[in-house]
């Protein structure tokens, strides 16, 4: 069984022989072996090896972004930008590393006891598309510094930068079959999730999937992190900074093409300043500088493939028939340079005239489609805001401190940004409410993801039998 990789030109760069059960297998025996030296290592040991991995990566950043970028089609630019951190996130837990640490506790009679923080063992991560290589660092990166092991599945659309990773790490001086990657689809993702020796999986995909997802590892009783998809707000109040605003959309809904799970795509702007807002929203995206996600201004490639272009095209045709407005955009896009004519390309779309039941209000779109809804009071616009079944984050513009924190108190989302939108800061946990997951990733709580925590009980006397 064969996997195919396409690019933005829509030709195969790479074929895949995807994993199946003897393979899986075998990347499990071999994760076990690392796994019984690496977790013997001390902190420090094991920091120095992430260290030196953030530090290649560091070395070879233009090397892994054009990489990311042929894999995934998203512009140099912001592909540099998830290589740093990417890096970040290894020297975050390097740090962390050592500072793993159980407590004691004092009981009566002399007596004590205390805990010990341990690694599970064979860890597995799934991951999407959208970040291919960010995902395999976020997962690989806390998994590591605990003392696990991990076998790493990118997705079949994207699996070429994962394995510059495993080969980072080998070359920094990981034992051989610490991180491992296997390639293939659903197929291949259900021989590691059912595997009696996987101790844990950290999932990056949609709801359907994390459905499954869980429900193979209640089978197993194992501990699951589930990353799944999202409808976050985004309200923008009268009294915002309105330059920032404007961005700050921009950054919540066209980054990778839309392609980005905690994207902002229910933009409610307060009335009084809407139709300010929305002319000076669209002048900004006509401006977005589509073409080959190669050069150095390009700022959006090609979404994914061509079923995925298909499906954000209909979400569009379907909101224009439900009464949304496009201001802008919502079409496919063919570039001039003849080399890109069969790349996924379409322009990023303002929708306005929104109503919440409309589909492009409800559902994941995961594509560069925003959509507008104007409201009135904070009451209501928190009220329609929380109305969904995602909860992966949110953001809110104001200059109203009170407001600000008010309102993020509120939102039921894992993430809330106030004053900006998608920046992603390592040291901060990130993760979903509601159906957008469970668990988190980055910030010093992912430790607790990737760790178990075992109570040794000392007794100083002798024993008093109730027998
Ligand atoms: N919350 C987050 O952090 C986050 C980040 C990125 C993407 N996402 C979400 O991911 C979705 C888009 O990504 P996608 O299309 O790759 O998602 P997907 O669920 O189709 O696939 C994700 C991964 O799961 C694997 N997979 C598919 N079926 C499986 C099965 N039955 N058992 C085991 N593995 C299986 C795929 O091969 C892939 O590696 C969107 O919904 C998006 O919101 C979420
Ligand atoms: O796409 C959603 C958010 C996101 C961006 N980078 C990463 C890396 C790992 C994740 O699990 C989610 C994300």
């Amino acid at each position: 069984m064969k996997s195919a990789l396409c690019f933005s030109l829509g030709r195969v760069i790479a074929t895949f022989a995807c994993s199946g059960e003897k393979e899986v297998n075998l990347a499990v025996e071999n994760a076990k072996a690392a796994f019984k030296l690496w977790s013997k290592k001390s902190g420090l040991e094991r920091c120095q090896v992430l260290l030196e991995a953030a530090r290649i990566i560091k070395e070879r950043k233009d090397e892994i972004a054009t990489m990311e970028t042929i894999n995934n089609g998203k512009s140099i630019f912001e592909a540099r930008l998830d290589v740093d951190t990417c890096w970040q996130c290894l020297e975050y837990y390097a740090g962390l590393a050592a500072s793993m640490a159980g407590e004691h506790i004092q009981l009566p009679g002399g007596s004590f006891g205390y805990t010990r923080r341990e690694p599970l063992g064979v860890c597995v991560g799934i991951g999407a598309w959208n970040y291919p290589f960010q995902i395999a660092c976020w997962k690989s990166a806390p998994a590591l510094a605990c003392g696990n092991a991990m076998i790493f599945k990118p997705s079949p659309f994207t699996p070429v930068s994962a394995l510059l990773l495993a080969e980072i790490y080998t070359k920094a001086g990981a034992p051989p079959g610490l991180f491992n990657v296997v390639q293939g689809g659903a197929a291949t993702g259900q021989f590691l999730c059912h595997h009696r020796e996987v101790a844990k999986i950290s999932f990056t995909g949609s709801v359907p999937t994390g459905v499954k997802i869980m429900e193979m590892s209640a089978k197993g009783v194992k501990p699951i992190t589930l990353e799944l998809g999202g409808k976050s707000p985004l309200i923008i109040f009268s009294d915002c900074n309105m330059e920032n605003a404007v961005k700050g959309a921009l950054m919540a809904n066209f980054l990778t093409q839309g392609q980005v799970c905690c994207n902002g795509t229910r933009v409610f702007v307060q009335k009084e300043i809407a139709d300010k807002f929305i002319n000076e929203v669209v002048k900004q995206t006509q401006k977005i500088k589509l073409g080959d996600p190669l050069l150095e201004d390009t700022r959006m490639g090609p979404l994914i493939n061509a079923p995925h272009l298909e499906r954000v095209l209909g979400f569009v045709k379907l909101a224009k028939e439900q009464g949304a407005t496009v201001l802008c955009g919502g079409e496919v896009y063919v570039p001039e340079d003849p080399k890109l004519k069969h790349g996924y390309y379409m322009t990023p779309c303002i929708l306005t005239n929104c109503r919440d039941d409309m589909t492009c209000v409800k559902e994941e779109i995961f594509g560069p489609v925003m959509s507008i809804l104007t409201f009135g009071t904070e009451a209501e616009v928190l009220e329609r805001a929380n109305d969904t079944t995602f909860g992966l984050a949110a953001g809110v513009f104001t200059r109203d401190i009170q407001r600000a924190h008010r309102v993020a108190a509120e939102l039921q989302a894992g993430t809330c940004y106030i004053n900006n939108y998608n920046v992603s800061p390592v040291e901060l946990p990130f993760g979903g409410y509601k159906k957008s997951g469970f668990g988190r990733e980055n910030g010093r709580v992912t430790i607790e993801y990737y760790s178990q925590l075992k109570t040794v009980c000392v007794e100083m006397g002798d024993v008093e039998s109730a027998f």
